[in-house]
């Protein structure tokens, strides 16, 4: 089932649960804004070359609209709808005054060199900066960009608007970042699964985890798991896989990848094929990449017995009727994902009252 379809049907079985009013299902199903850009930029060579960038804006009756900004081969109209919705959704259970947002452009970042990107960035947010605003539609990193991709978005925007630190989240500390947002999104998921397993009179320490995705988000899950006694016998990324029974060195890992840039060449465990992963044997499958990874097709091969969906959208309905059925436990993305959206607020509200504040700040 496509991600758009996806995320309607469960809004629709969500909407019923709670009796809702059938105005209020129609209007929260069609998103508030949908624009689509031409980006045209010149590459290194001097050749032209044009991309399509998406901004959807979901609903903003709980506030200004928040979401990430993707770059990837698979962005289209129906997956950045799809997002931008559960932003609406997750934002909501976290209860953080935002509404939901998400945008992306269609490109393969990894071939795209440093000045390309950011002449990209650049054209994006010169299409776009009429739309987005600090109380209206503030962006955010999602896979494929990243604090300099925020940075440029900010600068592009200033230009226009006066210098606006509020208008992204998610950007270097520097340029008015906050502490412990780059960590905040797998701190959170890490804090969910401690919690999700605690209620089944378990704990990290001593149980096995499969992680796909080794970026911001899958690392630093992989990375605080590991520190509290977690055995990660699996993990992927987009250049492959590493399995090890006993548990991977995630530290080591952390190092090989920085050098290398890709995780098939480590030597701390053996290679295994990166769909395999999604079924390998372990307590806890945490997906940490991209949606409906988990369908019809592979659910009944599952092993885990809780999936923490880290990742958005990961699980397809039809995955989530077959898991059910098996008695997986399945976390939802609106809940596990939700601490980087939290951290963005903190980050958005200092900006507004241009005040910093430390790592440590839990008073309001
Ligand atoms: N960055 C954030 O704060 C948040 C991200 N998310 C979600 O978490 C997921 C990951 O996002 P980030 O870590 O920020 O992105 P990222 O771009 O930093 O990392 C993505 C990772 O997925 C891997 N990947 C891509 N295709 C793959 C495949 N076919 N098999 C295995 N691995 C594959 C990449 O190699 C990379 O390691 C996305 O679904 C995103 O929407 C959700 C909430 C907040
Ligand atoms: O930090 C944010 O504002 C949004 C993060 C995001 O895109 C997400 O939670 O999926």
């Amino acid at each position: 089932m496509n991600a758009l379809a996806a995320t309607n049907r469960n809004f629709r079985l969500a909407a019923r649960l709670l009796s809702l009013d059938s105005r209020l299902e129609t209007s929260l199903l069609i998103p508030y804004r949908e624009v689509k850009v031409e980006c045209t930029i010149p590459k290194d060579d001097g050749t032209l070359t044009s991309f399509v960038g998406f901004r959807v804006q979901h609903d903003n009756s709980r506030g200004p609209m928040k979401g990430g900004i993707r770059y990837h081969p698979e962005v289209e109209h129906g997956e950045v709808n799809a997002l931008a919705q559960l932003m609406t959704w997750k934002t909501a259970v976290v209860n953080v005054p935002y509404g939901g947002a998400k945008g992306g452009i269609g490109c393969s970042p990894k071939e795209l060199s440093t000045s390309e990107l950011e002449r990209l960035t650049r054209v994006f947010t010169q299409k776009i900066h009429d739309l987005i605003g600090v109380n209206t539609d503030i962006p955010a990193p999602d896979m494929g960009t990243n604090g300099q991709t925020m940075a440029w978005i900010l600068d592009e925007y200033s230009k226009f608007h006066g210098y606006s630190p509020a208008i992204v989240t998610g950007k270097p500390l520097d340029l008015g970042g906050s502490l412990g947002r780059e960590a905040a999104t797998g701190r959170g998921v890490v804090y969910a699964t401690e919690a999700l397993l605690g209620e089944h009179g378990k704990s990290i320490n001593g149980l096995t985890f499969a992680i796909q995705g080794f970026g911001n988000v899958g690392s630093w899950v992989a990375r605080l798991i590991h520190e509290r006694g977690g055995k990660i016998v699996a993990v992927s990324d987009v250049t492959g896989a590493v399995k090890n029974p006993n548990g991977i060195n995630i530290p080591a890992l952390l190092e090989h990848k920085e050098k290398s840039g890709s995780l098939s060449s480590f030597d701390g465990g053996d290679i295994m094929d990166a769909d395999e992963l999604l079924v390998h044997e372990c307590d806890v499958l945490i997906p940490c990449a991209l949606g409906g990874v988990l369908n019809r097709e592979n659910a009944g091969d599952v092993k885990a017995k809780f999936i923490i969906e880290a990742a958005n959208h990961p699980t397809d309905p039809e995955a989530d009727e077959i898991l059910s059925k098996k008695g997986v436990i399945v976390l939802p993305d609106i809940y596990a994902n939700a601490g980087g959206v939290t951290v963005s607020y903190f980050e958005w509200v200092q900006n507004m009252q241009a005040f910093m504040w430390n790592e440590e700040k839990d008073k309001f």
